[in-house]
């Protein structure tokens, strides 16, 4: 209803959801660089993280206030503790290191299949697409069994099926990654 007048609003940039998403994946997959990217629109360098860090971004008509938690082992411990009143996922992987493509895909399937997470919607980012070597769009929807469980990258709300969706990006190059917060926030109330 007034859809119209929201979309009037979120035009001139006065309107913004607020929204609660947590970046996970892997060590390594590029969460860290994507939320200064995001934050700082600039390329940093950076340690793998230990301490969970929130900060808050804006992309398109959403103002997000995103959580960087750690992705090595000892760092998933906690991505729980995180799961309260979330939005939206954004889970990044490294479509280079095809060697840990068994290790993602347990723990996409760990965080898809939790009940805590049921109704949230997952923004799937095949990160690292800058380097010739990366796995494309097709063989990481294999790797990670993804063909019967992205619904597609169209906005339109899907009444009962919770939105999933895989998109390529490059933080560093800064390409994709847009696309793929914009289908997010499509489907965040
Ligand atoms: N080639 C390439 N490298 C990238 C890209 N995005 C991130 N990286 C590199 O990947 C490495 C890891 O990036 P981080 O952002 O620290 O990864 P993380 O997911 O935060 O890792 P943890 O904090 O350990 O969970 C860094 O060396 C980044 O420069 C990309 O789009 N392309
Ligand atoms: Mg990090």
């Amino acid at each position: 209803m007034f859809s119209w007048f929201w979309d009037a609003l979120s035009y001139l940039g006065l309107y913004y959801k607020n929204a609660k998403i947590l970046f996970l994946g892997l060590d390594n997959a590029g969460k860290t660089t994507l939320m200064h990217v995001l934050r700082d629109d600039r390329v940093a360098l950076h340690i793998p993280t230990q301490q969970p860090t929130a900060e808050e971004v804006v992309v398109g008509n959403i103002r997000f206030r995103a959580f960087d938690l750690g992705g090595h082992a000892a760092a998933r411990q906690i991505w729980r503790n995180y799961y309260a009143k979330v939005d939206g996922v954004v889970f990044l992987v490294d479509a280079v290191d095809r060697e840990r493509f068994p290790e993602v895909k347990k723990e996409l399937d760990g965080l898809i299949n939790d009940d805590m997470l049921s109704d949230v919607p997952f923004l799937i980012l095949g990160n690292k697409i800058d380097m010739p070597r990366a796995a494309s769009d097709e063989e990481l929807r294999s790797a990670l069994g993804l063909h019967h469980l992205t619904t597609g990258q169209g906005s339109a709300p899907m009444a009962d099926i919770r939105p999933i969706e895989l998109f390529m990006c490059s933080v560093v190059r800064k390409m994709g990654y847009a696309e793929g917060f914009r289908w997010l926030s499509s489907h965040i109330q």
